[in-house]
C-alpha cells in the first residue's frame, strides 16, 4: 500500500483512507477513515479533526494499515473495531455472533412498554442471545430483574457473559449454551428472541460484510426463514409464566406469516412496533388463555 506512509499528517492519512474506501464502495468513506485512524491512534474522531495537521505517530500507521486492509476486504467496522454500541451499552463484539443492530433496539422498546414498573422483579430469558445485547439492555432498565441468556453457539454465550460483566450486569444474569429452550424448565415473564430469519438463498446476494462475515447460524432462518419461528412458537407457551409476553424480531414482512404460527400454537399477538425505518420488526406475543379469544388487534 503506498499511501498512508509514516510522518504524513492526521488529514493525509484521513484523505488518502477515504478515497480508498470510497473507491471500494464503503458506504460512509470519510466517517469509517476517521473511525479507523481513531482506532489506530487512541483518539476520537473529533480529536483526529481538531488536530489535522499533526503527524500519525509510527506505532499507530501499522495497525492503521492493518484496519484499512481489513474494511477494504469488507470486515465489518465492528469486527475491526471490537466493539458495537446497542442501547446505552459498549458492547465487545466477535466473528462468533450477529453485530447488534440498531433495528433490534425497538425489541427493547416493547420489551419495556409491556413491563413499565422500573422495579418489578422479572424473570427473562433470551433466545439467541448473541452479545447479549437484548438482554443485557432490558436488565439495565429493570434493576430488579434477572435473565437467562441462551445461544448454539457456546462461543456467543461466552461473549454475552463477558459483556454482561463488563457492563456490571453478571450478577442478574446466567448463560448457556443450547438448542432453543430444550433444555430449559421454567417459566419467564419476558422472552426475548432475535432468531436468525433469512432465507437460505437470499444469504449469498447480502452485502459482504454480512454474508462473509456474519455467522450463518445468525443469520439462517431455513428455506422459507421461518424455521426458528416454528421451533419458537412451539416452545413459548410452555415457556410464558401467568401474564408473560414474548417479543420476537421479524425480518421485514414477515410478520402475518409468524402471527400465523403464533395463533396456531396458542399465542395471541398483541402489538408490533416498527423500527426507526418504518419496518415493523419487534412482534409481541402473550399466551392466549385457555378456551379464551385470541387478544389480537
Ligand atoms: C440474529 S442473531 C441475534 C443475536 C442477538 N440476540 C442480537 O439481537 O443481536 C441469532 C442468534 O441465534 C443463535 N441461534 C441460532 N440457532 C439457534 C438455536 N437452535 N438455539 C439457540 N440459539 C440459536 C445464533 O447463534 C445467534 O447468536
Amino acid at each position: 500500500m503506498s499511501a498512508c506512509e509514516p510522518g504524513e499528517s492526521v488529514g493525509a492519512f484521513l484523505c488518502q483512507a477515504g478515497q480508498m474506501l470510497r473507491a471500494a464502495a464503503i458506504e460512509s468513506p470519510r466517517l469509517e477513515a476517521r473511525l479507523l485512524l481513531g482506532h489506530a491512534m487512541g483518539a476520537t474522531p473529533e480529536q483526529l479533526l481538531r488536530d489535522s495537521r499533526a503527524a500519525v505517530p509510527p506505532e499507530a500507521v501499522a495497525r492503521f494499515r492493518a484496519g484499512l486492509a481489513a474494511r477494504l476486504a469488507h470486515v465489518p467496522m465492528a469486527h475491526i473495531l471490537g466493539r458495537q454500541g446497542f442501547w446505552t451499552l459498549d458492547l465487545a463484539v466477535s466473528p462468533a455472533s450477529l453485530i447488534p443492530r440498531p433495528d433490534s433496539e425497538s425489541l427493547v422498546e416493547a420489551a419495556l412498554e409491556a413491563f413499565p414498573d422500573v422495579a418489578a422483579p422479572l424473570h427473562i430469558l433470551d433466545l439467541g442471545t448473541g452479545t447479549g445485547c437484548l438482554l443485557l439492555a432490558v436488565l439495565s432498565e429493570r434493576p430488579r430483574a434477572f435473565g437467562i441468556g441462551l445461544d448454539r453457539a457456546p462461543a456467543a454465550a461466552a461473549l454475552a457473559a463477558a459483556n454482561a460483566a463488563a457492563n456490571g450486569l453478571a450478577g442478574r444474569s446466567a448463560f448457556l449454551a443450547g438448542d432453543w429452550a430444550t433444555a430449559l424448565d421454567g417459566r419467564f415473564d419476558l422472552v426475548l428472541s432475535n432468531p436468525p430469519y433469512i432465507e437460505s438463498a437470499a444469504i449469498p446476494g447480502l452485502m459482504p460484510e454480512v454474508a462473509r462475515y456474519e455467522p450463518a447460524l445468525a443469520l439462517d432462518g431455513g428455506a422459507d426463514g421461518l424455521a426458528a419461528y416454528r421451533a419458537l412458537a412451539q416452545a413459548l407457551p410452555g415457556l410464558l409464566a401467568p401474564g408473560g409476553v414474548a417479543v420476537l424480531e421479524l425480518g421485514q414482512g414477515q410478520r402475518q406469516t409468524v402471527e400465523g404460527l403464533a395463533l396456531a400454537a396458542g399465542l395471541a399477538p398483541l402489538s408490533c412496533r416498527r423500527d426507526l425505518g418504518g419496518v415493523e420488526r419487534a412482534l409481541v406475543l402473550a399466551k392466549k388463555p385457555v378456551g379464551g379469544p385470541a387478544i389480537a388487534d
